[in-house]
Formats: structure tokens, sequence, C-alpha cells
């Protein structure tokens, strides 16, 4: 699948380039010319992949290349203002060639949070193809502004894609690590999880055997309709060094039987390895009874691969979801050394963790609120209580 990348905020930078470093280690051809837009200059140089070209700043009439300091109401005033900026370094990319646009934004801060939104409802309004988002939502425990962004930009990122794909901090922040090398794990996980499904459909070289590939419009069609999205992902090392199932083709038939032991092993693994994508840490953790849509995606080397294990689980999904709107497909990674499975599942809604994350909000919001009324009453107070001799300068 071809997939336009734009970054916005440093969250969205850092990912879109962790994305790039993906393309160039498999070798794939699946980012369309990758942008990152920022407020904060430094940012944009701490970028290692994306082109230097590609780095659009904006807003630098109002904050100076500074940031917007999780202000996320500056942060989409600035992306509305300077939205033909971000515009120009679009016309760069070749849009016929692109599937579909993946706006990538932690939406706890200010400038993504505000700008990943604004950019999306601009991107609709003038392509055919759909706009998918990747949000971020903040740890717990950074505090009420960050949650309060993120529920409000949450709601509207929803609203102006074609479907929000999910990855929430909480559930995936390590426990004694720095913030900086926490993320940069983080940010490998998000890639491998996303990377593999967007690579699904494109491949290195052509002669490559597969069973039923992905095609793009698998996955577009699992987004399309909207809503809330969460993948699973697992993995398993494998032994190449029997040369698998297809180096046995042509063998006697008295090979038959260890023949068929491989097959069963084969299917077996891959239906192993589905369940634990689905039942393991989701990017969004989530009750799956009740999700639209999925797409299954199993990868590896052509002989690890079979049609058998990913119907029957697909056939499981299909259970767990109690949706029968599932698809599934392989996707061929001949000098792999491991088989892996991701899982889609899209209009998710039995999500606790975004009841928690409203709920939170609207306490952030009555405790600004509140201050925001006491405010002056308080300065009030501290200036002129008591005080009511001495005369103001002016
Ligand atoms: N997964 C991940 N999350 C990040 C990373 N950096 C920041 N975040 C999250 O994203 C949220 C927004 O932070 P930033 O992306 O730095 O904010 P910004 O969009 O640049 O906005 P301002 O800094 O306010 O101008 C934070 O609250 C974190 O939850 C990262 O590298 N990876």
């Amino acid at each position: 699948m071809k997939v336009a990348l734009i970054g916005f905020g440093q969250a969205g930078g850092k990912i879109v380039d962790e994305f790039v470093d993906y393309e160039r280690r498999t070798g794939l051809d699946i980012f369309s010319s990758p942008i990152a837009v920022n407020t904060a200059k430094t940012d944009l140089r701490g970028l290692e992949n994306v082109p230097v070209d590609n780095r659009v700043l904006i807003g630098q009439a109002r904050v100076k290349g500074h940031g917007v300091g999780a202000d996320n109401e500056l942060g989409a005033a600035i992306a509305e203002q300077d939205i033909d900026e971000v515009q120009s370094a679009l016309d760069e990319i070749p849009v016929h060639e692109v599937d579909a646009f993946l706006i990538v934004a932690g939406l706890g801060g200010g400038t993504g949070s505000g700008g990943a939104p604004v950019l999306a409802k601009h991107l609709k309004r003038i392509y055919t193809e759909p706009v998918f988002g990747l949000g971020v939502l903040p740890a717990a425990d950074e505090g009420g502004i960050y949650t309060l962004n993120a529920a409000r930009s949450f709601q509207t990122f929803v609203r102006e894609t074609d479907n929000v794909l999910v990855f929430d901090n909480d559930a995936w922040r390590q426990t004694g690590e720095s913030m900086a090398g926490g993320y940069d794990q983080i940010n490998g996980e998000i890639v491998r999880r996303f990377g593999m499904l967007f690579a699904a459909g494109e491949t290195v070289g052509n002669d490559q055997v597969a069973e039923s590939v992905v095609d793009s419009s698998e996955i577009i069609n699992t987004l399309a309709g909207g809503g809330v999205s969460t993948v699973g992902y697992a993995s398993e090392t494998v032994d190449r060094s029997d040369g698998g199932l297809l180096s046995r083709v042509g063998r006697g038939s008295e090979d038959a039987v260890v023949d068929d032991m491989e097959e069963a092993n084969t299917t077996n693994r891959i239906t192993s390895l589905v369940r634990k994508a689905a039942l393991g840490r989701l990017t969004l953790p989530c009750d799956l009874s009740g999700a639209e849509r999925s797409l299954l995606v199993v990868g590896g080397p052509p002989e690890f691969l079979n049609r058998k294990g990913i119907e029957r689980g697909r056939s499981w999904v299909e259970e767990e979801t109690g949706s029968m709107e599932v698809r599934g497909g392989d996707y061929p990674i001949p000098d792999s050394e491991t088989v892996a499975s991701a899982v889609l599942f899209s209009g998710v809604h039995k999500v606790p963790r975004i009841k928690e994350l409203q709920q939170v909000a609207i306490e952030a919001r009555e405790n600004l609120d509140q201050l925001q009324s006491e405010s002056e009453d308080n300065l009030d107070k501290l200036l002129n209580e008591g005080a009511e001799e001495i005369a103001p300068l002016y």
C-alpha cells in the first residue's frame, strides 16, 4: 500500500522518522515523500530520516519557532493560518500513486493535537483518497492538561478522518526508563505494528510464492466506515535450516507423511500467532467483541505461510468479534527469520481508556474553568486586600 505520511508535532515527526527507517530496513517502497510539520524548529532539526526539504515549520510569525507549549487551540489556529505551507509540501507528492494519507500526531500536546485534525479536514476537502489518522494518547501520569488536550483532539480527529488508528502510551510505558529512551522503544513498537499492515500488499522483487496476498483495497475497506481502530501483533522466530515446506516439493511419496506434519505445524503456528496477537497487548486495549471489521496479515518466509492457517485464524477472529467482516491474507518476506501476525480491529467501541480519558478531561475542564473564574478575585485580593490606602501609580 502506498501511503502519504505526514507527521504533525514532535511525536508525529519522530514516529514518521521511524517509519522511514522501517521502509529502508525492509527495502519496501511504502511511504511517498514523508513530511514533518512543526511549530518548533529544534524538533524538526532533531529528525534523522525525513528529508530536510520535507520539514515544514509553521507559525513562525506567532511563536518564532519555539512551539506552542501544549496549547492546542493555538496549534489549531496556526495550522489553519499556515495550511498553504503544508500544501506546498504536499504538492511535491505524486498523489496519483498514493492509496491513502496518514497523519501521525501525539494528541496530548499542542502542535500535533491542534494541527492534525485541521490538516485532516483540509486533505478531505482537496483529495479523494482516504485520510487516516494515527493518534497517540498521552500516559495518564502526564497530567490533566495533556488529557484534556487529547480528549478534545481525539473527538475532532475521529470526526475529520476516515479512521483513527490509536496507540495508547499509557498501556505501553515502561517503568524505570528515561522518557526519551522509553519513547524510542515505544516508537519501534508502533512502527513494527502499523508498518506491517501498510507494508502488506507491497513486495520486494516479484518471485515470491504467496497464497493470498493482502491488497491495499482490503486495508482501506477494513478502515473505511470510520471510527477507531486498534492493532495486535505477535511473532515467532522460525528455524529455516530445513528449508521448510517448499523445498520438499517434488520428493518421493514416502515423504508425504512428513510433509503433512510440516503443513499441520505451519497451520498451527499461524493460528496461534493470530490468537496471541489479538489477545496480547493491543495498541489501544479494548474489548474486541463488537469490533465491526477486522483484517489479519501473516508475514514471514513463504515456506512458513499457508492458506489454511490464515483461514483458521480468520474464523477465530469472526467468533471473537462476532462480526463476519474479517479479511485476511499473507505477506511473504523471503529473508525473514520470523513469522509474524498483525491483526487490525476497526470500529471498536468498548474502550475503557477512552471513557477514562473523557472523565479526567471533564474534571480537568471544570478545574480550569473554576481557576479561571477565581483568578481575577484572587489577584484582586492579593493586590488590594489590606492595602486600600496605597494608591496605584496610574
Ligand atoms: N509514542 C510517543 N509519544 C510521544 C513522543 N513524544 C511525545 N509523545 C506524546 O505526545 C504528546 C504530545 O507531545 P509532542 O508531540 O511533543 O507535542 P507537540 O505536538 O510537538 O506540541 P507542542 O510541544 O505543545 O508544541 C505527549 O503528551 C506524549 O504523550 C514519542 O516520541 N513517542
